[in-house]
């Protein structure tokens, strides 16, 4: 693995970056002076306002570009919703726990650690170079056994790099013998883990004053989206293909948080449901717009081969091939990577990397992850799932609600099938309360199913259903409550459940990706302490403008007044710093919160006007009358021009800053 550095190359110092983000409340622990809740934390002025800009442009992206349509839905869920989903059986990671310290382990980090200790143990024991994953710098003050410098077997040490390949694809049980046939240990006391258990991530919680209605804490926003799938069709009058979109908080229990933000335990998500007609291969209209555009693929043949070379292609050839599904999942893996681009994130740090069988989530059929390079390795921001006709199917099977689209046939379409007749009169006293869930049961039953039932009704007069949740699973039908007929009919409407291309960002993930990104020091000649720079592109960077008076004369205050107005009408938020700090500090502040320009108040301005604005990463200046300045750095915010364009604009300024270099 490579080791992370900076946007300059420098290698990464991320102890020193999140003292820094700390120190400049970026985010903090949550609780903290009640000693904190690991995997929670909170955002303070800055990564609000970095989190604010980047939905900001997300929602440009993506909402607003697409004309998607945006919900808002209850993180609070009732347990049924959540069962029908799959999500209470099967939204679970595995866990085992050490025997003798009771620590809780994630099973798949836990064999990772190990197996990436050992190698690095090995490489030592080479004499090679170790390339370093940096360690939650928490994780760090553990004194831990192990990771010794041991020469492992050649065939031992190609096993470990297989099984790393493919880490995510291991069930519990392969993880329990993986533990037990290559005798991993609890570094900290010595001793092997229990074998791996399932473990919800779902924080449950019961809904009233009664407890009488179980419910959870949303895991994603995805299921709000489904469940008004038939509204958002009627709002869209009809039309298909169509999206809707949610921004929000979801909430997992995860079992061993770590990476600060990477991973937590409350965390926002913009998701993306886009509907699609499974006829005619989910071409998209817009798929020429993007075909040309270059990814960096890492599939899952590769993954199982043991390998993590990436694959760059376009994604016009990467759907051709077969190797992305169809057009629709194609078209949204290329719009994530221009998004991420649009926000800063580093070209050569991405990678999308396909799902392996066992990793998939019940419901998906395909997924691809956009993934982004990090101190703490490959980390994946965005998932990409093909989640097919799941959802909406397993919803409507339940309830009864037509989750389906309707369509006019062009041409009417003549069909012959089996049609079941419930005698609704004596259904509904015989079956009581159950009756409306054997009745969805009976209705949504395949056609091949019904030819059986049918053969089944004729012969012995009854026939028995599965319907999940009622007596012990199986339910008597006789023939007077119930007919099977084969039917023919015309059909002027063709009626079919959409299929889901589901984008989902994790904005935590991207926002802390996105610093280490964008971060690098600067030391003055003097040799002064490195200096942090966040280099944000200005449309996402927390604060546009730092206005700084010269000094804390109070003759500069009627000029900081009417230019912060000025800026506020602009709509360019902006922060004045008139401290008593020299004005080289005042800027190295503001360096470290990643804001793109500074203007500076001087004599000067007080007899003609004229101020200076300096440029975060060059540290260069123009100075001209304010308006100018207003006008450029507006330019400067939304792209029309480049800092060089300014330069060759406007005056250029001298600087009294101190100059600095790259060290
Ligand atoms: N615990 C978490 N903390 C922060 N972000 C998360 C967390 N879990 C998921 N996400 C974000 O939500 C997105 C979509 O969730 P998804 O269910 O695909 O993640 P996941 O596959 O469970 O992630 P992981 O395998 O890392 O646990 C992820 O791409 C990620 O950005």
């Amino acid at each position: 693995m490579a080791t992370a550095t900076t946007l300059k190359g420098q290698p990464l110092d991320r102890a020193a970056l999140e003292s820094m983000l700390r120190r400049r409340m970026f985010y903090t622990p949550s609780f903290e002076i009640y000693g904190g809740v690991s995997g929670l934390y909170d955002y303070g002025p800055p990564g609000c306002a970095l989190q604010a800009n980047i939905i900001d442009l997300w929602r440009k992206h993506f909402i607003l570009e697409e004309d998607m349509l945006e919900v808002d839905c209850s993180v609070l869920t009732p347990h049924e919703v959540l069962k029908t989903s799959g999500h209470v059986d099967k939204f679970a990671d595995w866990m085992c726990k050490d025997p003798k310290n009771g620590e809780i382990l994630r099973a798949d980090h836990f064999v990772e650690d190990v197996l990436e200790t050992r190698l690095k143990g090995d490489k030592e024991a080479r004499g090679l170079k170790v390339e370093e994953k940096e360690e939650d710098p928490k994780k760090k003050k553990k004194k831990s056994k192990g990771g010794e410098a041991v020469k492992l077997d050649d065939v031992v040490v190609k096993e470990y790099e297989e099984i790393l390949a493919q880490i995510d694809n291991y069930n519990g049980e392969q993880l329990g013998e993986l533990i037990k046939k290559y005798d991993m240990r609890n570094p900290t006391t010595g001793v092997q883990p229990s074998p791996p258990v399932a473990f919800n991530l779902m924080f449950q919680t019961s809904i009233g004053p009664s407890s009488n209605l179980p419910g959870y804490l949303r895991p994603e926003t995805a299921q709000g989206q489904f469940l008004n799938f038939a509204k958002l069709l009627e709002f869209n009058t009809g039309q298909m293909p169509f999206a809707s979109a949610s921004i929000g908080k979801s909430y997992r229990n995860e079992i061993s948080p770590r990476a600060g933000l990477l991973r937590v335990r409350e965390f926002l998500m913009a998701e993306i449901e886009h509907f699609v007609d499974p006829e005619g291969h989910k071409k998209h209209h817009r798929f020429h717009e993007v075909e040309d555009i270059e990814l960096a693929f890492l599939d899952r043949h590769t993954q199982l081969s043991g390998s993590t070379t990436v694959k760059k292609q376009t994604i016009g050839q990467a759907v051709k091939d077969g190797l992305v599904d169809n057009e629709t999942l194609g078209y949204f893996l290329a719009r994530i990577h221009l998004f991420l681009l649009k926000i800063g994130i580093d070209q050569t740090k991405i990678r999308f990397r396909q799902h392996m069988g066992n990793e998939m989530a019940h419901y998906a059929c395909d997924c691809w992850d956009a993934e982004l390079f990090t101190s703490a390795g490959w980390v994946e921001c965005v998932g990409c799932a093909d989640r097919s006709a799941y959802d909406l199917s397993v919803h409507a099977k339940k309830t009864g609600a037509p989750l389906v689209v309707r369509q006019r046939l062009d041409e009417p379409k003549i069909i012959e099938e089996w049609e079941v007749e419930i005698e609704k009169k004596k259904f509904g006293p015989f079956y009581k309360k159950d009756g409306k869930t054997i009745e969805n049961a009976i209705l949504a039953t395949s056609q091949e199913e019904r030819g059986k039932l049918a053969k089944e009704l004729e012969e012995n007069g009854k026939v028995v259903i599965d319907v999940p949740g009622v007596a012990d699973g199986k339910v008597e039908v006789s023939k007077d409550l119930l007919a099977i007929k084969w039917i023919k009919r015309t059909e002027n409407i063709r009626e079919y459940t959409p299929n889901v291309i589901e984008p989902s960002f994790g904005i935590g993930r991207i926002l802390y990706s996105l610093m280490e990104h964008n971060y690098w020091t600067r030391a003055s000649e003097g040799g002064d302490e490195a200096r942090g720079v966040l280099s944000f592109p200005p449309a996402v960077a927390p604060t546009k403008c730092l206005i700084v008076p010269l000094s804390s004369n109070k003759d500069f205050t009627p000029a900081i007044r009417t230019l912060s107005q000025k800026l506020r009408s602009a709509g360019v938020s902006s922060r004045i710093d008139d401290s008593s700090a020299s004005i080289g500090k005042r800027y190295s502040r503001n360096d470290e919160l990643g804001t793109p320009f500074g203007v500076t108040i001087d004599f000067q301005t007080l007899k003609d006007g004229t101020v200076t604005l300096r440029e975060r990463d060059s540290t260069r200046q123009v100075r001209a009358e304010q308006d100018k300045i207003i006008d450029a750095i507006k330019a400067l915010i939304d792209g029309s021009k480049t800092w060089q364009d300014i330069e060759s604009e406007l005056p250029k300024f001298e600087s009294q800053e101190v100059e600095v270099v790259v060290r």
